[in-house]
């Protein structure tokens, strides 16, 4: 069977993208069988995630994401601007503002491009942070979890469990150029509080409108940059009094700009979607 890829990345969070609308990959195997085939940096193509453009009956386009582990995401604020600008150039799509289906609920994309029609950057209205703990899921007894206690090994870190479609537990530190992430992140990411897992975003705050990020994500381990994952930083940042409704967040592979609207509620972030090639590969 032959497939047709393309690879993409968001500030160095890559994926592999393929056109499933006609359904012709799903009747031969499970997408997340193929992202655990092709997302593989040794033994197959390698990406953080597989991204696929379905139809939708309600939206313009659907979005799925499959992490690198295979299992499915609720959501991916990298991989949709990679897809929004997929879509736009390549002509399954020529609109600018584009509403996708994905599992968590619609999202809305504003492409941003330069006199020559090339997607420069691209705006995600990522909707509103779901913060009940049954919505995260976190399993906490009371209706409210802002920096509450998670016992890791010797560490009993204060997180702030944040859903932004998929669930983000948020850990505020001096300083994390020295954590052990690898170490931490896996121990975080499998804490029984979180029954379907979490991503982990360990931040350090320079400023009332600046913080750095180290992420390590649910279903693919560390990652150069995390879009929901910089989204719930910001939701903790503001509900901890640490941060501004509007933010730069610095992630290893470049910065997102990030706000909370206080009138709608939604987060919106704005980022870079980068070609990297396309390819055809056989599956044997
Ligand atoms: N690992 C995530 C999905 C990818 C999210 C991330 N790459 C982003 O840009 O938001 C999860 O299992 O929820």
């Amino acid at each position: 069977m032959e497939i047709a890829l393309t690879k993409m990345h968001g500030l160095g969070n890559d994926f592999l993208l393929a056109d499933d609308r006609n359904g012709s990959i799903a009747e031969k195997l499970s997408y997340g069988e193929l992202a655990v085939k092709i997302c593989d940096r040794h033994f197959g193509i390698g990406a953080d995630g597989l991204i696929l453009i379905l139809p939708s009956t309600s939206c313009d386009l659907g979005f799925a994401i499959y992490n690198s582990d295979g299992s499915e995401a609720g959501m991916c604020g990298n991989g949709i601007r990679c897809f929004a600008r997929y879509v736009y150039e390549k002509t399954i799509l020529r609109q600018k503002i584009m509403t996708i289906e994905t599992a968590s609920g619609p999202v809305v994309c504003l492409l941003e491009n330069d006199g020559e029609d090339l997607v420069t950057s691209v705006r995600v209205d990522m909707g509103p942070p779901r913060l009940m703990p049954e919505e995260i899921p976190f399993i906490w007894p009371t209706s409210e979890a802002i920096e509450v206690p998670l016992k890791v090994l010797d560490q009993a870190f204060q997180v702030t469990p944040v859903s932004m479609g998929n669930p983000h537990a948020v850990i505020f530190m001096d300083k994390i150029d020295d954590i052990p992430l690898e170490v931490w992140g896996p121990l975080v990411e499998k804490h029984p509080a979180f029954p379907e897992k979490t991503n982990v975003e360990f931040v350090e705050v320079l400023s009332r409108e600046k913080m750095r990020v180290r992420v390590w994500e649910r279903g693919a381990g560390v990652t150069l940059a995390c879009g929901t994952g910089a989204c719930a930083v910001l939701v903790a940042g503001v509900l901890t009094g640490r941060s501004e409704r509007k933010a730069e967040i610095i992630l290893p592979g470049g910065s997102l700009a990030v706000e909370w609207d206080e009138r709608s509620g939604h987060l919106h972030k704005r980022g870079p979607a980068e070609w990297v090639f396309e390819t055809k590969i056989k599956l044997f």
